[in-house]
């Protein structure tokens, strides 16, 4: 399918003039200036030395009442680094490795909430079908080696961490995110509401749906929230984050150019401007080759990266490349959630109790037909 490494947002401002690049960049991502932020040299030179891009753009508020709410989040999106065929701890600790140094980077910049991509420290095995041999890899929300290994950059750099991994609950198995605060120390998870079972993601065959609902974290930094991969797709989803008070919602995923690449940047910046808050949308890159053991079928799956994120009033960020290793980093002032909210009327006008009434009537199967 698609062979172009070159992203979009490359290929357009490579062919267009800077006045009609400006326009471009202010009717479709509603940036009327450049927002771009200055990197330090330390940083370029480890993007250069650990090869990850790194880019880094700021949102503002208009100035108000209330004192700016400034707050730094990272984005990692980042390749797996052996072979699937290693032995499971070498894939992990080498991952753990490449990341740690993007962390250091994001935290030598001062960045204060980062997440990571979905199931982060582990190729996307589950296209495989195949459960016992990828065990290993699966762990406790808040004592495994993703969580240890987090927990201590975590306070190191005063960082609040989100970190989607597979959860080993008692022998039982869910697709969870873990947050971390800047302490380290466990604060809460929630576990993927919307499961995948078509074509090559075949979720449904290693966990259940989530059981956590839609929680709210209250970090030092801002309240945020996980809507993991595929519940981007669920508009009620989305929703019900932004009811309980998000401010800032995450949507780590794993996806597939065949999986909708044309809609990846609609989905979560469409849900920004629904429900006034700040979206991160991130994805993994490369290509994760897999022999099943049972039936020596090969598998192979390339990820599109293309992470970004979009404020509030639906300005939104360029994606980082299709298929480098990178970090995102956005300066945001939470004030511009309220300001939108107040602006636009959308609470104001939102009907919940009429949706709510006709909701309740819904048979829980959709009619097919
Ligand atoms: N990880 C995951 O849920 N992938 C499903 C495909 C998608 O929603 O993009």
């Amino acid at each position: 399918m698609a062979t172009h490494s070159l992203h979009l947002d490359e290929i357009i401002k490579n062919k267009l003039n800077p006045e009609q690049l400006k326009e471009y960049n202010r009717i479709h991502y509603g940036r009327i200036d450049n927002c771009e932020i200055k990197l330090q040299d330390s940083t370029l030179e480890a993007g250069k030395l650990h090869d990850f891009e790194v880019a880094a753009y700021s949102f503002s508020a208009a100035k108000e009442v209330r004192n700016p709410r400034l707050v730094k989040v990272g984005l990692i999106q980042h390749s797996i680094v052996l072979p699937t065929s290693e032995p499971i701890e070498k894939q992990r600790n080498a991952i753990f490795d490449k990341v740690q140094k993007i962390i250091e980077t994001a935290a030598s910049e001062g960045v204060q909430i980062l997440c990571l991509q979905e199931a982060w420290y582990m190729p996307f095995f589950l296209c495989t079908r195949e459960k016992e041999e990828w065990k290993e890899f699966v762990e406790s929300a808040d004592n495994g080696p993703s969580f240890i290994f987090l927990s201590k950059l975590a306070k190191k750099f005063n960082l609040v961490v989100i970190s989607p991994i597979l959860e080993n609950d008692n022998g039982v198995w869910w697709n969870t995110a873990v947050v971390i605060d800047e302490n380290g120390h466990y604060v809460g998870k929630h576990r993927k509401n919307h499961l995948p079972s078509v074509g090559s993601f075949s979720e449904t065959a290693y966990y259940l749906p989530g059981n956590t609902g839609h929680p709210v974290f209250e970090t030092k930094y801002a309240k945020i929230a996980i809507n993991i991969c595929y519940g981007r797709h669920h508009a009620m989803n989305w929703l019900m984050f932004g009811l309980n008070g998000a401010e800032i919602v995450f949507n780590p995923a794993a996806t597939i150019s065949e999986f909708g690449e044309s809609f990846w940047g609609i989905e979560a910046r469409n849900a920004a401007i629904a429900n006034s808050y700040y979206t991160c949308s991130l994805n993994r890159v490369g290509t994760e080759d897999f022999t099943t053991r049972s039936t020596q079928k090969n598998i192979s799956r390339s990820y599109y990266g293309s992470s970004y994120i979009t404020a509030p009033n639906g300005c939104r960020t360029p994606s980082l490349s299709r298929d480098k290793d990178g970090l995102l980093i956005v300066d945001m002032d939470l004030n511009l959630c309220r300001q939108v909210k107040d602006h636009w009327g959308f609470n104001m006008t939102a009907r919940l109790d009429m949706y709510a009434k006709e909701l309740k009537n819904i048979h829980p199967t959709p009619n097919l037909l």
